[in-house]
């Protein structure tokens, strides 16, 4: 009996984390049809409700303005012309809030949006200002909800297709709030040592413990027609979380109730942390071996 608790703790992993950051994509909040996928927002609202009132200390990055805002405009395919991606964003943010407020209102939390740029943290005064507004909402038992301001947000965008990114955006708060752990939801079980949207036979690997350029070579695109990020974007982020001895969890968000699982030390996604103990060198060299 002894030796069997000793195998199922050794399955599990050791995390320990009350300041929390979860960053969702697009691709969890918005069907493939471009429907907005109702029971994602009311599992998230549920899970981060129960955590904020066990005392855990949440703050999430939501992507989905522009899922929200094609939806609202009947639209099917994402402009190209960026002042008509803002305008969606802009269009998507308010119905995004309003989405949340209603799912949070009826598990009895309150909510707050920030909405920033990447470089907000470089400016001393903007940065002491954001950090202002964090600890008073935190403290005051209200969970800030994140995006990037695409108004705004002209010096980290590609021109062609895309914004910035929420996945880096969710590593750069998570750094500055000095957060225990790093919960990144998308559209997949996790990291592969292939794209499985494109190699059926493409492996999960459990825990990675360092990123090289190597690594990158196996971070595909993004894989629905919403996502804006991409497997690249979330590999920097791990990469930012890994430099700082930070931990990051990639998850499917299909059932946000895997957040507790995952702070319950399960093996679910991909854990990237410079934890020792765990098995992670095994996966890591079975990856650089490929
Ligand atoms: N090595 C990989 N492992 C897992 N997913 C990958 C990999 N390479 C590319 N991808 C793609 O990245 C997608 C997730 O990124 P993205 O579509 O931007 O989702 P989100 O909206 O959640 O940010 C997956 O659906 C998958 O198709
Ligand atoms: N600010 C953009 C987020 C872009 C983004 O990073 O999207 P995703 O790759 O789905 O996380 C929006 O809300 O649509």
């Amino acid at each position: 009996m002894k030796e069997e608790i000793q195998v199922a703790n050794m399955n599990n992993r050791t995390i320990n984390a009350n300041r929390i950051v979860v960053k969702v994509g697009t691709s969890s909040l918005i069907h493939p049809s471009g429907a907005i996928n109702l029971e994602t927002f009311d599992q998230l609202a549920y899970t981060l409700s129960a955590l904020n009132n066990q005392g855990k200390e949440l703050i999430l990055v939501s992507s989905g303005a522009i899922g929200v805002g094609l939806n609202k405009m009947n639209l099917k395919k994402r402009p190209t012309e960026i002042g008509a991606q803002q305008a969606l964003a802009a269009i998507g943010q308010s119905e995004l809030m309003t989405l949340f407020t209603q799912r949070f209102n009826h598990y009895l939390t309150d909510i707050a949006q920030v909405l920033l740029t990447h470089d907000i943290f470089d400016y001393p005064k903007s940065n002491k200002y954001v950090m202002d507004t964090f600890n008073c909402l935190l403290n005051d038992n209200v969970i800030p909800i994140v995006n990037e301001n695409d108004t705004v947000a002209t010096d980290e965008l590609d021109h062609k297709t895309t914004f910035g990114d929420n996945d880096q955006l969710s590593a750069i708060v998570a750094s500055h709030v000095n957060a225990d752990l790093l919960i990144v939801l998308s559209d997949i079980d996790g990291f592969y040592d292939q794209n499985p949207k494109k190699y059926v036979n493409a492996n999960l690997i459990s825990t990675v413990n360092h990123i090289n350029e190597k690594t990158f070579t196996v971070a595909g695109g993004s894989g629905s027609r919403f996502g804006t990020g991409g497997m690249q974007t979330k590999l920097l982020a791990a990469k930012r979380m890994l430099d700082e001895n930070r931990q990051m969890v990639l998850a499917n968000g299909k059932d946000p109730r895997v957040i507790l699982d995952i702070l319950a030390g399960k093996q679910i996604g991909t854990l990237f942390s410079n934890d020792s103990t765990s098995n992670q060198h095994r996966d890591l060299a079975n990856l650089n071996q490929k």
